[in-house]
């Protein structure tokens, strides 16, 4: 018997779906809205949830990264609403198990509810356990619920032998992510042999890949094994997979299929049995529909898909990545362990991070060792740059006047200032503009706004006074 929770506002569709699961031998339970659902989620083990997407206090999509992470880690039905294609896209992207039209037949359900118990009791006998294996997590630091769901995927593609794309913005890990699949398979002994398919050069891809024997071409003066053989009784890992060149792809779904390949000017066929995990930043459904890259050899490589977040969507995670890098920079540089203010978090939270962890690791190494012996970090310790854009992002949300209509040269009457007096006018209210930004920026605390602007503290006080700024302004 499996235990099934409902959320949903509408008293009619609880019932009915309540005694669908009752019916097929199930203990159901009902929340009307989502706090109410996602409290029950979190105090008992359920096995599958039924989540309704307009809901009187949120959105159920939103609600489900955290409803995954409940401790049974449920299965998730979404409930959409009748003939809405893009809810359903919505649902699947967003990690739901699949999807139900409200109003469907209660046999519809009925089999909706039997494959995804089924899916789950396997998924369960495979991890060992109700929920995830004890992962090694490698050096993967974070524990936001849209990190943990790409940890549960680690564990479950782990398990199996499939196929894995990590897909993912620059810097967010997907090379760290392909080594935790690696570390915890059944080939963590053997080889993880990284093959970077941007810096293939064209006309040696298939030698690198396939290796050749002596003399297969001008300059091979002896016979040299290729990655895919090196990476037999291993993981082969294919980085930035989306640059690989059409032949070479055309080549290797072959070895993905036959698992032989001939080394060039080799008469021998070689056998390689190793496990394959791909990654890229680049969209390949749209780089397959348009004939860059092959979609028999993306069906093959997509099994199991893990997406990873940006920085920027999981700034839950900054502050554990900032200690964990400023710790280990601090040793690394034989420097004491050192502390931070508040604003250094803030600032770090608020930036968007561009080029993700890696960025931020070597910004917070950076920062470590300017700070040399201080034992504090604060925002101003920061590069400027990252200081800047978080202050102009602040300033950015508030509704300004277009700078033009801000700062019109033309009088009412048609006639031009001079341009000293119009320079210094402009100036005037860009600092006044500036100031007022600075004490938001740093909720009127001066020595914050001091660290934030390289004013000294008399400075910042003069200016505040010319401008006629009070600190709550
Ligand atoms: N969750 C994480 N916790 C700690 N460190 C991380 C995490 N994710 C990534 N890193 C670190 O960030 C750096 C970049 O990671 P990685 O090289 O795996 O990114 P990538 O997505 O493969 O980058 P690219 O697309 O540029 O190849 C590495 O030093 C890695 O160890």
């Amino acid at each position: 018997m499996a235990k099934i929770l409902i959320i949903d506002d509408e008293e009619t569709v609880c019932d009915s779906m309540a005694l669908i699961g009752r019916r097929s031998g199930h203990e159901t339970s009902c929340a009307r809205t989502l706090a109410a659902g996602l409290e029950l989620a979190n105090s008992e083990e359920f096995d599958l949830v039924f989540l309704d997407v307009r809901m009187p206090d949120g959105n159920g999509l939103e609600l489900l990264p955290r409803l995954t992470q409940a401790p049974s880690r449920p299965d998730i039905i979404i409930m959409t609403g009748y003939g809405d294609p893009r809810g359903a896209e919505l649902a699947i992207n967003s990690g739901a198990w699949d999807y139900i039209e409200k109003g469907c037949s209660a046999k519809d359900i009925t089999l909706t509810l039997v494959r995804a118990l089924e899916y789950r009791k396997q998924k369960l006998t495979l991890t060992g356990a109700r929920g995830v294996v004890a992962l090694k997590r490698e050096s993967i630091i974070g524990n936001s619920p849209s990190l943990t769901t790409c940890l549960d995927l680690v564990a479950c593609a782990a398990g199996s032998e499939a196929g894995v794309l990590i897909m993912g913005e620059t810097g967010t890990g997907k090379e760290l992510f392909a080594r935790a699949v690696h570390q915890n398979s059944k080939r963590a002994e053997k080889q993880f042999v990284v093959v970077d398919c941007a810096s293939l050069p064209e006309t040696l891809v298939e030698s690198i890949l396939f290796g050749h024997d002596k003399g297969a071409f001008t300059g091979a003066e002896r016979a040299r094994e290729g990655l895919v053989a090196e990476a037999h009784g291993g993981t082969l890992f294919l980085d930035e997979v989306g640059e690989l060149p059409l032949a070479a792809q055309k080549a290797f779904l072959r070895v993905l299929q036959e698992r032989r390949f001939r080394p060039v000017g080799s008469p021998r066929e070689i056998e390689s049995d190793f496990r394959l995990v791909a990654a890229t930043n680049r969209d390949l459904n749209a780089m397959a529909q348009s004939g860059e890259f092959r979609s028999d050899l993306l069906f093959r490589l997509s099994s199991v898909v893990i997406n990873l977040p940006p920085l920027r969507e999981r700034s839950d995670d900054i502050k554990e990545l900032a200690r964990y890098y400023m710790d280990k920079f601090c040793e690394r540089n034989g420097l004491s362990p050192k502390g931070s203010c508040p604003e250094f978090m803030a600032t770090l939270m608020a930036y968007i991070w561009p080029g993700n962890i890696r960025e931020f690791i070597n910004t917070i190494e950076r920062t470590v060792i300017s700070a040399r012996e201080e034992p504090v970090l604060f925002a101003q310790h920061l590069p400027t740059g990252i200081r800047a854009q978080v202050v102009q992002s602040v300033v950015g949300h508030r509704t300004m006047p277009a700078p033009e209509a801000q700062y019109a040269p033309v009088g009412a009457g048609g006639e031009l200032p001079r341009l000293n007096d119009f320079r210094e006018t402009v100036y005037a209210k860009a600092e006044k503009q500036y100031l007022a930004d600075l004490m938001s920026v740093s909720r009127n605390d001066i020595s914050t706004a001091c660290r934030l602007s390289g004013l000294s503290q008399s400075r910042l006080y003069a200016l505040l006074k010319t401008h006629e700024l009070h600190r709550s302004q």
